[in-house]
């Protein structure tokens, strides 16, 4: 076993004052996949880190998915979730569900746990001043003109940035929880990777951060790929070795990527502390998203 001395660890935190002065003042999008919320200790490290980075000067933004903590309620109440091409079929009965659980119980834990480590997070869903607007999407079907309806599923028609800037200056943490909503009212199920691409976007963010439950993005032989283009994904698109829920992660990676965020990264958010790792040293975790 390796001891680390005093010295060790001098060297690790000011290992960390180049990235701190690089990231002042930036905006880093923080996707916290539902798959990565595993356990209270993860989920504590995980505020803790957003916290850090806000002191220091950088503004985090959480947007959160929660996935597998909606099937969980689904199950108990004896509904199966099913998924195509990574995204809920999502009835009537479903919605309310998800609003329950993204509204609710999950944006609700990440912000007490962020006040309890002394941040000062504001939980938001697309509802909050109708931020997040949002149509229905249709999947593309085997056919080229076939479209494939997967209930009250949305895709984003914009995302006004102001209410999030707002909480920002004044020092808030936004956490938003990824449902978004028409003219008239009604609220869509949106995949969580989609919104922190597009938010990224809109927010001119340094970087987005894809928090997931996996080392980054695999070959088919399971070898970690470091680094994609956009050449590169197309390949693994077509041969197939990107499916179900990679899917809408890698496509809203590379659009961040080509709208001009500098730095889009895919992470296991297993890893304690996997955030702090990847804003602030020079460990290189997971999976680099280029557009060229
Ligand atoms: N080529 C690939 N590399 C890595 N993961 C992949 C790949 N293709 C499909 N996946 C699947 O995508 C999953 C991550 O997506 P998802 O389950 O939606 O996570 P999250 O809830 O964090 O958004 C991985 O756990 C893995 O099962
Ligand atoms: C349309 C769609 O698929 N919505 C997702 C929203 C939550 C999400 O994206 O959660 P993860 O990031 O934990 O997977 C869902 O219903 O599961």
């Amino acid at each position: 076993m390796t001891t680390i001395t005093a010295a060790d660890k001098a060297n690790i935190l000011s290992e960390a004052l180049p990235y701190i002065q690089r990231f002042t003042d930036k905006t880093i999008v923080i996707k916290y996949g539902g798959n990565a919320m595993i356990d209270e200790e993860l989920k504590e490290g995980f505020a803790q880190d957003v916290v850090l980075l806000k002191l220091v000067g950088m503004n985090p933004v959480v947007v959160h998915g929660g996935g597998p903590q909606i099937n969980e309620l689904l199950d108990r109440i004896g509904k199966k979730g099913e998924f195509i091409q990574g995204m809920r079929v999502t009835d009537a009965e479903t919605m309310d569900v998800v609003e329950m659980v993204l509204g609710g119980h999950v944006n609700k834990e990440i912000v007490s746990l962020i006040n309890k480590h002394g941040g000062k997070a504001v939980g938001l869903t697309g509802q909050d001043g109708h931020f997040i607007r949002a149509r229905k999407m249709f999947l593309k079907g085997a056919s080229s003109d076939e479209l494939v309806d997967i209930g009250q599923v949305g895709e984003i028609e914009k995302i006004d940035p102001s209410i999030v800037s707002h909480l920002d200056a004044a020092d808030f943490i936004p956490v938003i929880a990824p449902i978004g909503v028409d003219a008239s009212g009604e609220s869509y199920n949106i995949n969580a990777d989609l919104v922190a691409g597009k938010l990224a976007e809109v927010l001119k963010a340094e970087k987005l951060i894809l928090m997931t439950n996996i080392p980054g993005v695999m070959d088919k032989d399971g070898n970690l790929l470091t680094k994609l283009t956009a050449r590169r994904i197309d390949e693994l698109f077509a041969d197939g070795t990107i499916s179900g829920g990679m899917l809408p992660k890698i496509s809203s990676a590379l659009d961040a990527a080509k709208s001009g965020v500098n730095s889009v990264h895919i992470i296991d958010g297993r890893v304690k502390h996997a955030l702090l790792l990847e804003v602030l040293t020079e460990a290189g975790v997971g999976t680099m998203i280029r557009a060229r």
